[in-house]
């Protein structure tokens, strides 16, 4: 049997799958989806099989064979490895990369060096051994292979004579493709297989044994194993006092694997399905008809916030699991709140994994073995989590699907939304796009014409909607300041008038308060109030943050740091002021204007710790605060009772940024908190802080009027030959010299408008902008320059693109030139 795979070297030229001949031992382990060890060049590498076959077309003489196997069971389907041959072309990154990115972080290889002895003897060259060299021969022999570094540091001293060794050919050296995380084993004690006998042997141990006695008990009460460390706390007692009753035959003792379940401490009160609403059972009933008749339906579940969504999710999975078929459901990373996870573990209990970035490299690991042991069918997580090796998926939901978090930033650069109609179209499954504020993209394709330039990779969408809150309850009145206003009348302070009489009566109701602000609007930075002067990052052209809690200067890109200053390093003097972050300062301007006023505060800085988003989201429930502050993070999926207020304090703070989509950002964001006030008994009210109150985005959100806004906005994308319309590829070239970037660059692009002009006669249109530097001209040292394509018409990119960058590879392999390639983009820096 042949195996081809795909080694793990990102590069070019391993960008194809290499032959390797399975040995007869293994044939019984290795499936599609397995990872090896295959010999490659003088290395061992992990890599994936992804074909096998009978025979081979090569010279099986020279073909070389799968030095070890990596699981018992292959942690990637079929499926996947399509999957991942998919992204490869449609993403422009290589297959390893997909691959990888499919499976978890502790699976990734680690490879380490071990040695062995070299049999058969006296192949060696004759050299007089010293004693200690026999010695380790012999150590090596005994224990058949060591690693490289334990040996080194058991013999600390005898460095020399090992490299020694080794060169001379008495040992030999060698790499293992080992896992980064192990599996967590823990000392269990099992009760005896007939429970009858513990009576007998109560009796037959002595008085003085009372406390052998009271471990025979425990089983007679609890007859299942148990962790040794938990008895032995449980019952007060020393692990002798076990042994003792394993020598004798009595229980056992054995390591088991253990699971970390990062919810394992936690209850989940159990939840019943609600009775719908008929908004809600209009759409569950598409859903769930769909996912009957395996129609691979996408549907666009359009639902103001409050509409209930998610019940609607809920009752769907329940309708695919009764099938027998599994489920998927994607959440932004930061709205993946305890509160979310509650929700579905309340309603499918241990049905449930996992998987979201604060869990550790283990718990994540252990989470994702669920999926593949089939221990659970329903799996709720961040973008990542798409890859859940299921292989009869029935439903993939996506919540808030107009999340930029869906995309990812580095290679592969998916959108998780892509992958999903993908594996939705091979399993016969239905996907469900839900969202109060759906991209333009997302609506566009279940428009008319949409459905008329529909492919099977690209299908039209279903529009379902949801208009109105759960029993009735009105949307928020929102209010839009004009913060020009409050200048002229001389408030200078970050709230407007109304919005602080607003808070000060929220605090005599007891009721509470959210506020936004956002993150990119208040940069941190470090500026002399005497002459201007401006921190930036000596490697990047960006200015530095500054970090409050380490008094630390830093850049976010390449990660240089310095000390606070304290004097200008331009003019010499002292008004150099470290501006704190946006959130930080308006606590401080809280707690002047309301003494006494309980405020919480998330963004990075608060946040990072393990749990306390929890621990935050849960004193806020808990209503030991009265106001919740922050940045994007509290705009979305919470549903407090108590919340009546919302206040966003920069409402166009995004809408400066040079980003086409920044109208559609503001509008979502503002949708998005608006909609946390008043989803409960009590009515909640808004309000928007703007110094540009007429701007479109900001005037429909406040309006709660999504289809004005849709309408506006599409006008000016088609306009601009924008997306939804258009479609971008945006390809960044780095170097450490300006002249050969800017080279570089118009080779690329007189390729570029080469090939396109070859298209237009297939009905393809093409332009192609650049090369430009980009907006952030310079990162770590090496300069940037862009350019962009922007196209409409059905064309496989991919072949244009590889065609096109083809032109650069002399320069890429020479001399250092990276070039990187993003698909539908969301970034343009
Ligand atoms: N059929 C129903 N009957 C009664 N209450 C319901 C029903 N469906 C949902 N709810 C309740 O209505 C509230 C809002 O629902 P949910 O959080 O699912 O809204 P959503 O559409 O997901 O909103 P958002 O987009 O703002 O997150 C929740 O407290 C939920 O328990
Ligand atoms: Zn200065
Ligand atoms: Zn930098």
């Amino acid at each position: 049997m042949y195996a081809k795979v795909i080694v793990d070297v990102p590069a070019k030229q391993t960008n194809r799958a290499f032959d390797y001949m399975v040995p007869e031992a293994m044939k019984d382990w290795i499936a599609v989806g397995s990872r090896v060890g295959v010999p490659f060049g003088p290395r061992t590498l992990q890599g994936f099989v992804v074909e096998l076959h009978e025979g081979t077309e090569l010279d099986a003489g020279k073909i070389k064979s799968v030095a070890q196997t990596l699981d018992l069971t292959p942690p990637l389907t079929p499926e996947l490895v399509k999957l991942g041959r998919w992204m490869s072309r449609t993403y422009m990154c290589h297959e390893i990369t997909a691959l990888q990115a499919m499976i978890p972080g502790a699976l990734k290889a680690k490879y380490e060096r071990h040695v062995c002895v070299r049999e058969p003897e006296g192949q060696q060259q004759n050299t007089m051994l010293l004693p200690i060299q026999h010695e380790i021969i012999q150590y090596v022999r005994s224990k058949e292979s060591v690693e490289l570094e334990s040996l080194l540091a058991r013999y600390a001293s005898e460095g020399v004579l090992i490299r020694q060794l080794i060169d001379e050919g008495y040992l030999e050296e060698m790499q293992l493709v080992k896992d980064r995380m192990t599996t967590k084993k823990a000392l269990t004690v099992f009760p005896p297989e007939s429970l009858e006998q513990l009576d007998a042997w109560i009796d037959e141990l002595s008085v003085r044994a009372a406390k052998q006695k009271e471990v025979l008990e425990h089983f007679k009460r609890h007859p299942e194993p148990i962790k040794l460390t938990e008895l032995l706390s449980e019952l007060n007692i020393s692990a002798s006092t076990v042994k003792g009753l394993a020598e004798r035959g009595w229980l056992r003792i054995e390591e088991v694997e253990v699971q970390r379940d990062p919810y394992a401490s936690r209850t989940f009160r159990p939840t019943s399905p609600l009775p719908l609403t008929p908004e809600q059972q209009q759409v569950f009933g598409c859903i769930r008809e769909s996912v009957n008749a395996r129609e691979r339906h996408v549907f666009l579940l359009q639902g103001v916030t409050g509409s209930g969504k998610t019940e609607v999710y809920l009752q769907s999975i329940q309708s695919c699991l009764d099938l027998g078929r599994e489920a998927i459901v994607l959440v932004p990373e930061i709205s993946l709140t305890p509160q979310m996870v509650e929700r579905f573990k309340g309603r499918f209990g241990n049905r449930v994994a996992v998987l979201h970035s604060r869990l550790s490299h283990g718990e994540r690991y252990d989470e994702w073995r669920k999926i593949v042991r089939r221990d659970v069918q329903v799996v709720i997580g961040a973008r990542s989590a798409i890859f859940a090796p299921f292989t009869n998926l029935g439903l993939i939901i996506i919540d808030e699907e107009h999340e930029t978090t869906y995309k990812q930033e580095e290679s592969p650069k998916y959108h998780a939304r892509d992958v999903a109609v993908a594996r939705a179209r091979y399993h016969g499954a239905s996907v469900v796009l839900g969202s109060a504020t759906p991209s333009l993209e997302s609506m566009y394709r279940t428009l008319p014409q949409a459905k008329q330039q529909a492919t099977v990779h690209r299908p039209a969408f279903e529009l379902l909607s949801m208009p109105s809150r759960v029993e009735g309850r009105p949307l928020p009145k929102v209010n839009i300041i004009d913060m020009r206003e409050e200048l002229k009348n001389g408030n200078r302070s970050m709230f407007s008038r109304a919005l602080y009489k607003a808070i000060e009566e929220r605090l005599q109701k007891k009721e509470q308060t959210v506020l936004l602000l956002n993150r990119r609007g208040y940069a941190t930075f470090v500026m002399c109030r005497t002459c201007g002067y401006v921190a930036d990052c000596p490697h990047c052209d960006i200015s530095l943050t500054y970090h409050q809690s380490s008094k630390a200067i830093r850049c976010h890109y390449c990660g240089y740091a310095e000390r606070e200053l304290s004097v200008c390093p331009d003019c010499g003097s002292e008004h150099i002021r470290h501006f704190g972050t946006g959130t930080q300062r308006v606590e401080e301007e809280l707690g002047k204007l309301f003494p006494g006023i309980r405020v919480i505060r998330m963004d990075v800085d608060t946040t990072t710790e393990k749990g306390s988003h929890e621990k935050w989201l849960t004193m806020f429930r808990n209503r030991q605060a009265d106001v919740l502050l922050g940045t994007q993070m509290v705009a979305k999926g919470l549903d407090f009772p108590y919340v009546t207020l919302v206040g966003a304090l920069a409402a166009d703070s995004v809408l400066n940024l040079p980003d086409f989509r920044s109208a559609e950002r503001t509008f979502q964001l503002l949708t998005q908190v608006a909609g946390r006030a008043g989803r409960h008994q009590l009515p909640g009210e808004v309000f928007v802080q703007t110094y540009t109150p007429e701007h479109y985005s900001i005037v429909s959100a406040s309006r709660h009027d999504y289809t004005s806004f849709m309408n506006k906005e599409m006008q000016i994308r088609q306009l601009h030959n924008y997306p939804p319309f258009h479609r971008l590829v945006l390809i960044t070239l780095s170097h450490e010299q300006v002249p050969l970037l800017l080279r570089s660059g118009e080779v690329l692009a007189s390729r570029l408008k080469e090939l396109s002009r070859s298209l237009a006669d297939g009905g393809v249109e093409m332009e192609v902008l650049g090369p430009v530097a980009s907006p952030i001209s310079r990162i770590k040292d090496r300069y940037r320059f862009q350019c962009m394509i922007k196209y409409r018409g059905e064309t496989e990119i991919a072949p244009l693109l590889e065609q096109a960058a083809a032109v650069l590879d002399d320069a890429v392999k020479g001399q250092k030139l990276t070039l990187s390639i993003d698909v539908d983009p969301f970034i343009l820096m």
